[in-house]
């Protein structure tokens, strides 16, 4: 559980890390937002956060049919029709994809320190590759990739199927998930995570309700503010550290 003051309330002697893509190391779901918001206004409605945080992090068709059905306009747009009517926009919006605040400094630390590092996304490969084009020096540091639509992820988060892949792709996996420290930026993820037995650091989005950080072992405003040595995980060597 988090504490208010955003403590560490379970600590555990972590030797791997698994980060989610979108909203976390990526500055992708503003994207998605944008053209959610697009589409409803061809039927007078509006996008709200409470719709977002239901759709984050899962994958593409699943976040599609929560969006027709929540928003009723199931009738007029299938969740088949969603995906293709966004598509074309997302294509021209993710590679301009930028990292958060934070992300280069602390996967090049962990790497730099032979943490064994990797990612585990909803996003499907075609998405991944346009997201992480001009990015793609820094996620080279990752042991591995799992995928949305990798054949071991059956279902997307809260599934912990994502996770328990990575989990087993390590070296010598699967690594025990009490070992094992998830960095996730929407609600699904950290439960997913959760589900998969491994910690969880969140860094959500300021605008997402406080109630669904619950699951979280840590919230955090940003990866700028995480401690390494609060994990069990080599400090960083500047100062700031
Ligand atoms: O799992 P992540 O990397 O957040 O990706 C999910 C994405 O498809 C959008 O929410
Ligand atoms: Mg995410």
């Amino acid at each position: 559980m988090a504490n208010p003051d955003g403590g560490v309330s379970v600590k555990g002697h972590i030797t791997h890390v698994i980060f989610d893509m979108d909203g976390l190391l990526l500055d992708t779901e503003k994207f998605y937002t944008e053209v959610q918001e697009i589409i409803l206004a061809r039927f007078n409605k509006t996008f709200d956060w409470s719709l977002k945080a239901k759709m984050m992090g899962k994958k593409a068709i699943e976040a599609a049919r929560i969006f027709v059905e929540e928003t009723g306009i199931g009738n007029s747009l299938t969740a088949e029709q969603f995906l293709v009517e966004r598509e074309s926009m997302l294509q021209s919006l993710f590679p301009t994809s930028e990292l958060m605040p934070g992300a280069s400094r602390l996967i090049k630390h962990l790497h730099a320190k032979g943490i064994p590092i990797c990612l585990a996304t909803g996003s499907h490969k075609r998405h991944f590759e346009l997201k992480t084009q001009r990015h793609s020096e820094l996620f080279s540091l990752m042991h591995h990739v799992v995928l949305g639509d990798d054949p071991d992820v059956k279902k997307g988060k809260p599934s912990p199927d994502v996770f328990l892949a990575a989990a087993k792709r390590f070296e010598g996996g699967p690594v025990n998930p009490q070992k094992i420290l998830v960095f996730e930026d929407a609600p699904s993820g950290v439960l997913g995570a959760k589900n998969a037995g491994t910690s969880v650091v969140m860094v959500p989005d300021p605008r997402l309700d406080s109630s669904l950080h619950k699951d979280a072992d840590q919230v955090l405003n940003s990866l700028l503010d995480f401690k390494p040595s609060e994990w069990g995980l080599p400090p960083f060597d500047t100062p700031t550290s």
